[in-house]
């Protein structure tokens, strides 16, 4: 089957550094992956050009089977295009519930007017409190944001993004920061949404790695180094030498 993202032949320069070097992966429509490597390795500027923040000085990106030009698109198209990026810090509206939260989410149309007068379907509300299973949250709906952990704050985030549906979900070192418990529910989420979608995980913790139970892709100097399971790449003597035994 066609991937939903080949990314051929990538390059990023800034100021001469190749922060991405030839880079070549693929996708797939449903499945998990984790991407690690040290600090440095291109992770982050791997998703600035999935997300259209950065353009590449060179390479081919396919979404979906179609090439897609290589310049930049706004941050807004990238998003209706279906792709989610989820940033290591929460970014919840801390004032509001989280069912609030959610329903600003679920809403399908968010200019201006349409906010202003928008008063939440049946079909918006059932999507909520599913969404709110999803995530663990259906005990904490009416809890305003501000008021839950950091954990609960990441999931309600992942929420957000899942009600935007989209076909693809970058999440950006998930576990940073959680309590072992919340850890364990943050798998059990990513797991359950890359049934329908596909998840890429930046991750530095090897544990929480592991617990994804996916394939695994290290980049190193801003191209893959090993890819596949993760006791196959962690028993790579290369992957060893630049990156676990430091
Ligand atoms: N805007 C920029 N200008 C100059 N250099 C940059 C810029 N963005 C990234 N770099 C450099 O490109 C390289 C790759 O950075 P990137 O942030 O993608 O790595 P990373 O794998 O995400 O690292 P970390 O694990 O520390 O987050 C680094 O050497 C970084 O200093």
């Amino acid at each position: 089957m066609n991937p939903l993202l080949e990314v051929s032949g990538v390059s990023v320069s800034f100021d001469g550094f190749k922060a991405i070097n030839n880079l070549s992966f693929r996708i797939g429509r449903t499945e998990l992956r984790a991407i690690i490597g040290p600090n440095g390795a291109g992770k982050t500027t791997f998703m600035d050009v999935v997300t259209g923040k950065t353009t590449p000085d060179t390479g081919r990106i396919t979404w979906d089977g179609k090439r897609r030009s290589i310049f930049a698109r706004s941050e807004a198209r990238i998003a209706r295009e279906g792709i989610g990026r989820k940033f290591q810090k929460p970014t919840v509206f801390e004032e509001q519930s989280v069912q609030d939260n959610l329903i600003m989410a679920v809403k399908a149309d968010h200019r201006p007017l349409a906010v202003l007068l928008y008063r939440p379907t049946p079909e918006h509300m059932a999507r909520v409190a599913q969404l709110a299973d999803e995530i663990g949250l259906t005990d904490a709906l009416h809890r305003m944001a501000g008021e839950l952990s950091h954990g609960q704050k990441q999931w309600l985030e992942i929420g957000m993004l899942l009600a935007q549906e989209p076909r693809l979900l970058l999440v950006d070192e998930p576990a940073a920061g959680m309590t072992p418990e919340e850890r364990e529910q943050t798998t059990a989420i990513l797991v359950a949404a890359a049934q329908t979608r596909a998840v890429v995980v930046v991750e530095h913790d090897m544990e929480f790695v592991r617990r994804l139970n996916c394939k695994v892709t290290v980049l190193h100097e801003g191209s893959v180094l090993a890819e596949g399971s993760l006791d196959h790449v962690t028993a790579d003597q290369t992957v060893i030498d630049v990156y676990l035994g430091r």
